[in-house]
């Protein structure tokens, strides 16, 4: 099913962004877990609309409630369900576009699969908002890691051309992914910021939006993680990433830039460290080859769409004119998508490795 991810540490999705609440159903939580609920507070901030200037003026808290699996601070063991109700809703912002379907949105694709029944206010469940709840099983998982010494990390890595440098593995220390989380805009280099914020500006001035890269690193795995073909570590992590709303790319590694090097500048020289590790020199191959962990960092780059929303003039059609038709999309968008999507790509990613990890342990590993 669409709303499920997820074979141990299983995700059911639900809710629209203007009905009445959104949540998610986690199943495959350890009993007896502690949770450290201003963490994921602290996590659902982080992605919550309406927090800063280069966000949506949505002004929402993402106040979730638990409603089961969790007792006296620890979970249960049993299904551990969560909602959390939608208060700042302005459905009238999206009366046109059930007529005037939005270019760059899921409202024509949407009105096909469902046949005209979607929600079509404030995009339903295709709005970015479902990925709150993303980020709160996200934030379990993260601390489920965290116990194992598994670290998640992320920064922008673009936004149209201004760029930020690559990760490298002594970036993900707990300061640092400490610092990056109290960043609305977290990147490595800060002299990129005054420059991103300048963008992101002056393009919502124009009426229009941007795009750009997320980077991500996972430190702390162990090599043997993950399975050959149609359960690789770079398909689950593949197909939880493209279900994060406006991915339009993903690459692990080197990623497409290995196709430019031979094989001896592609293939990662290995050694041992000083305290014994089997590593390698290089990382090319973003830290899994035949699907599974090789003890080196998982690093990859989601490329994330410029908001189709956009006040901008475009041309669409008119489904009851049956004519071609201009819109300017109305209402209270991102005028660029990558700082909010960060938390919401780490929570992402979190729930794949716990849920590959936790798969290993089922067979004895
Ligand atoms: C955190 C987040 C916020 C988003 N905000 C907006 C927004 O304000 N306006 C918009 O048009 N799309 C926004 N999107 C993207 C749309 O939800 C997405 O483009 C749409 O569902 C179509 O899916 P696709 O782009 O993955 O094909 C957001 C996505 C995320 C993850
Ligand atoms: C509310 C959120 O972001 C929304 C994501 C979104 C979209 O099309 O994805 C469109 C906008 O919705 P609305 O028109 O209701 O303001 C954003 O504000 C959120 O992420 O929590």
């Amino acid at each position: 099913m669409a709303a499920n991810f997820g074979k141990n540490y299983k995700i059911s999705i639900f809710g629209e962004s203007h009905g009445s609440a959104l949540g998610v159903n986690i199943d495959g939580i350890p009993a007896g877990t502690e949770l450290n609920l201003e963490f994921i507070s602290q996590e659902m901030r982080r992605r919550a609309p309406g927090r800063s200037k280069l966000t949506t003026p949505r002004v929402e808290k993402d106040e979730f409630e638990i409603l089961s699996g969790f007792f006296d601070g620890k979970t249960t063991g049993t299904p551990l369900a969560m909602i959390i109700r939608n208060s700042n809703q302005r459905s009238k912002d999206y009366s046109e576009l059930k007529r005037k379907p939005r270019p760059g949105h899921a409202d024509w694709s949407g009105f096909n699969r469902y046949n005209g029944f979607n929600d079509i206010r404030g995009s339903g469940h295709f709005s970015g908002r479902i990925t709150a709840s993303l980020v709160f099983a996200g934030a379990i998982a993260k601390q489920i890691l965290k116990e194992q010494g598994i670290l998640i990390a992320a920064h922008i890595k673009s936004v149209k051309d201004i760029e930020d440098r690559d990760f490298v593995e002594s970036d993900i220390t707990e300061e640092n992914i400490n610092k990056l989380r109290n960043m609305t805009l977290p990147v490595l280099n800060e002299e990129i910021v005054e420059k991103i914020e300048k963008a992101v500006e002056k393009t919502r001035e124009e009426k229009n939006s941007l795009g750009g890269i997320v980077e991500l690193m996972v430190t702390g795995l162990t090599a043997g993680i993950g399975d050959p073909y149609f359960e690789s570590m770079e398909s689950e992590l593949s197909r939880m990433i493209f279900s994060v709303p406006a991915t339009k790319g993903i690459e692990f590694g080197a990623g497409f830039g290995i196709t430019e090097m031979t094989g001896y500048e592609a293939n990662d020289e290995m050694f041992y460290d000083e305290k014994g590790n089997i590593k390698s020199f290089t990382n090319n191959n973003g830290g899994i080859i035949g699907g599974i962990t090789t003890g080196m960092p998982i690093s990859f780059k989601v490329a994330i769409k410029p908001t189709a929303s956009i006040e901008k003039a475009q041309k669409t059609v008119n489904l009851e004119t049956k004519q071609n038709d201009i819109l300017e999309v109305r209402g209270r968008h991102d005028p660029i998508i990558v700082p909010r999507v960060v938390p919401v790509l780490e929570a992402a990613t979190a729930i794949v490795i716990l849920d590959r990890i936790l798969e290993g342990k089922k067979r004895g590993l």
